[in-house]
C-alpha cells in the first residue's frame, strides 16, 4: 500500500473541559486504533491538511492555501510546541508541482501553526517530530474563504504529486465538523482586536493567551447548558458530508457555497475541506474504500466530532 488517509476532528478543549468518561474512552480508542493503524503503515511522508486560528496566519497577508517549507507549533491550550520535521527540499518540490498543476498555493519557510497542526501529530503519530510532515494551512476561518472546489482541487494536485515521489504517504485532515467556537471576525471587532486579527497576535503576550483559552473553555461550559449560546451542531448535516466522502462523491460538495454551510453547520465547519483535500488528494491514487467511520457530536468539544480512515482499493 502506498498511500494510507486518516481524518480526524480537533479540538483544544480536551484535558480543559472533558465529555464523560465513557466518550472520552471511545474517542481515545478511535485514536489508539488509528495510531497503530499509522504506525503499521510506516509513512516515509506525512502530508497534513489543516487549518489556523489566528495564530499563525492573519490579516497581513491571508492566504487561502500555504505550503509550509519549514514550520513550528506554538504550544496553544497545552498542546506540543516546537519545530515540525519538515523534509524543506520535498515540500518545495510540492509546492512547484501544485503551482504548475494550476493551484497558486503560497509558501512558508516559517509557517506558525496552533493545534489544528499539533493535535494529530501528537495524538496519530506520536510528536511533531516523529516522522517528516508536509504542512498544508488552508483557510477556514478568516473570510473570504476558498471553496469547496478549490479545496478539492488543491487536494488532487497534491495528491498526485504525493504519488509521484512513490513514497509511503500519509494522508491527514485535521479538523471540523460542525461547530462553531467563539474565534472573533473581523468584521465584529475593533481598536486592538482587530489589529491582533492584522498581525499583532502572532505574538500574543501571555496574559492575553490564557484570557484567550479561557474564553472558549468558558465558551465550551456555556454551551454544554445552553446549546443555542453558541451556533448549534449539526449531526445529521455532518453524517451526511461523511457519507458523501466515504462513497467518493467530493465534487457534490462543489455546489455548496460558503454561506450556506456557515448557516448550516457553524463558521467554523469550514474546516472540513481539509478533509475534502485529503480526501481528494487520496482520489489521484485511484479508487479508494473508506472505513472505521466514527462520529458523535460533543458539545463540551465544541465539536461534531468525526474520524475516517481510506485506502486505495487493492
Ligand atoms: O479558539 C481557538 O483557537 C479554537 C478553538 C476550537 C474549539 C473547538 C473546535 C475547534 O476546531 C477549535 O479550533
Ligand atoms: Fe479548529
Amino acid at each position: 500500500m502506498t498511500t494510507l488517509l486518516q481524518c480526524l476532528s480537533h479540538t483544544p478543549l480536551v484535558g480543559h473541559f472533558d465529555p464523560a468518561p465513557a466518550v472520552l474512552d471511545e474517542v481515545e480508542t478511535v485514536i489508539a486504533k488509528a495510531r497503530e493503524r499509522i504506525a503499521t503503515f510506516d509513512p516515509e511522508l506525512v502530508i497534513l491538511f489543516s487549518p489556523d486560528h489566528y495564530n499563525g496566519f492573519f490579516y497581513d497577508v491571508m492566504p487561502s492555501f500555504c505550503i509550509g517549507m519549514a514550520a513550528h507549533a506554538i504550544g496553544d491550550f497545552g498542546t506540543a510546541a516546537g519545530l515540525l520535521s519538515v523534509p524543506q527540499a520535498l515540500a518545495e518540490q510540492c509546492a512547484e508541482a501544485v503551482l504548475a498543476d494550476g493551484i497558486d498555493a503560497a509558501v512558508s519557510y516559517r509557517m506558525q501553526v496552533d493545534h489544528g497542526f499539533a493535535q494529530p501529530l501528537e495524538d496519530l503519530l506520536g510528536g511533531l517530530q516523529r516522522y517528516p510532515v508536509i504542512p498544508v494551512f488552508i483557510n477556514s476561518v478568516a473570510p473570504p474563504l476558498p471553496s469547496f472546489q478549490r479545496a478539492r482541487l488543491l487536494g488532487e494536485a497534491i495528491g498526485r504529486f504525493a504519488r509521484s515521489t512513490g513514497k509511503r504517504v500519509l494522508l491527514l485532515g485535521s479538523g471540523g465538523l460542525s461547530h462553531q467556537p467563539p474565534v472573533p471576525e473581523l468584521a465584529r471587532v475593533e481598536g486592538l482586536m482587530a489589529d491582533r486579527l492584522k498581525g499583532s497576535g502572532r505574538y500574543l503576550p501571555a496574559d492575553e493567551r490564557e484570557a484567550r483559552q479561557q474564553r472558549v473553555i468558558s465558551a465550551a461550559r456555556r454551551f454544554v447548558e445552553d446549546p443555542n449560546s453558541l451556533h448549534p451542531l449539526n449531526p445529521e448535516w455532518d453524517q451526511q458530508f461523511l457519507d458523501t466522502l466515504a462513497s467518493a462523491r467530493l465534487s457534490d460538495l462543489d455546489g455548496l457555497g460558503n454561506a450556506e454551510l456557515s448557516a448550516i453547520a457553524g463558521k467554523s465547519t469550514h474546516e472540513v475541506k481539509t478533509w475534502v483535500a485529503a480526501f481528494a488528494a487520496l482520489s489521484a491514487f485511484g479508487p479508494f474504500d473508506a472505513f472505521d467511520r466514527y462520529y458523535r457530536p460533543i458539545p463540551e468539544w465544541i465539536a461534531g466530532y468525526g474520524a475516517l480512515a481510506a485506502r486505495p482499493l487493492a
